[in-house]
């Protein structure tokens, strides 16, 4: 059973309340006052999202950051979350405090608190995982869906994207012929990614629908197109790559594909009606994030469809899955 159905199987007849969706989206809702309290809950594991020797800050950073990157993609001010900790018998106390001084940068950098948690031993032989669960507000809005993309609506994605895919690529195989400065701005992409946590109240205010771009950006977007039960056009000559994917795609071709169809970046796809991009893209900017429209929501059947300036493109398939 792939990872899709079990959840849509096997979980979602237990995720009874409205605010759920049925599991078919970024987080969870629930009425707080004034707007919805927003919950989600990502974890991650050694071997599977990062290596067990990476630095501990980073893998804090990162705990952290896949999960705001949830909330600020519902339009949602991240505000604390809970932390679930599985830690190999044989580890140090020092990796310890060096994980907690991470979560304490990224607490300053993104104003969000630790309400609590749990510590246990992993199963032996296991590795670590860190599963957290964080919580934000809408302040009056409503909840961002992925759900309510619309036909002609545009397709806009926050920063570069497959620069973490690159970076993981690089470390998992042999590193691409690019400059050293090329090659450390990729490992440092997948160590710590950089969502634009803040851009959530923009979001809210344009966005028609968005999401966290995870698993891959054509990925994704087919995830969202599911869910809104529409289809899309990407155009694969606008996607925004960084100056050192540049360079990996030139020394290599094979690593715009794994760019286009990799995952971790935690960037922002949203989509909004014409008239709101330059609006969008104006307020990202400001925050000092970036944001490139990339395509289309269409009607018909849940696909996406690939131009390169503006012709069919090659079907590029593919993206992160667990099982
Ligand atoms: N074991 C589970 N129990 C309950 N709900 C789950 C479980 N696993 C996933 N979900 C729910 O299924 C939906 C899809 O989860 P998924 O992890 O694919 O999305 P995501 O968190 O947005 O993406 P990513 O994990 O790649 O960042 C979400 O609503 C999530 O809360
Ligand atoms: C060591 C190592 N191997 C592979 C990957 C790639 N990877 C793992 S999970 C994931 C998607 C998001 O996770 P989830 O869907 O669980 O939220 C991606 C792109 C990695 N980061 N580290
Ligand atoms: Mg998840």
């Amino acid at each position: 059973m792939d990872e899709d159905t079990l959840i849509a199987t096997v979980f979602a007849p237990l995720a009874t309340d409205a605010g759920a969706d049925g599991l078919g989206d970024d987080a969870a809702s629930f009425a707080g006052g004034a707007g919805d309290i927003v919950v989600t809950c990502d974890a991650l594991a050694a071997g599977v999202h990062f290596f067990p020797d990476d630095p501990p800050a980073a893998i804090a950073a990162k705990s952290l950051r896949v999960n705001l990157s949830d909330l600020a993609a519902k339009g949602a001010e991240p505000f604390a979350y809970l932390l679930a900790l599985a830690l190999p018998a044989d580890c140090r106390g020092d990796w310890a405090r060096e994980f907690a001084a991470g979560l304490a940068a990224d607490q300053a950098r993104y104003g969000v608190t630790l309400l609590g948690g749990d510590t246990l031993r992993a199963s032996p032989g296991g590795g670590a995982t860190i599963t957290v669960t964080a919580f934000g507000r809408t302040g009056g809005g409503a909840t961002v869906r992925r759900r309510a993309a619309r036909p002609g609506h545009r397709i806009v994605v926050t920063g570069t994207v497959g620069d973490a895919a690159l970076g993981l690529q690089a470390r998992l195989a042999a590193p691409y012929a690019i400059d050293a400065s090329h090659a450390e701005a990729l490992d440092r992409a997948y160590l710590w990614p950089d969502p634009p946590v803040a851009a959530w109240r923009v979001v809210r205010e344009f966005a028609s629908a968005a999401m966290d771009v995870s698993d891959g950006l054509i990925g994704d977007l087919a995830k969202m197109c599911r869910a809104a039960g529409a289809g899309a056009e990407l155009d694969l000559s606008a996607v925004p790559l960084s100056a050192a994917v540049r360079a990996a795609v030139a020394a290599d071709p094979s690593a715009f594909d794994r760019a286009v169809t990799g995952g971790d970046d935690y960037q922002i796809l949203a989509t909004m009606p014409d008239g709101q991009v330059a609006g969008y893209v104006a307020a990202i900017e400001a925050l000092g994030f970036t944001a490139t429209p990339v395509g289309t929501i269409r009607s018909g059947e849940p696909r996406v469809t690939l131009l390169r300036d503006g012709h069919a493109a090659e079907v590029l398939d593919g993206r992160f899955q667990h099982f």
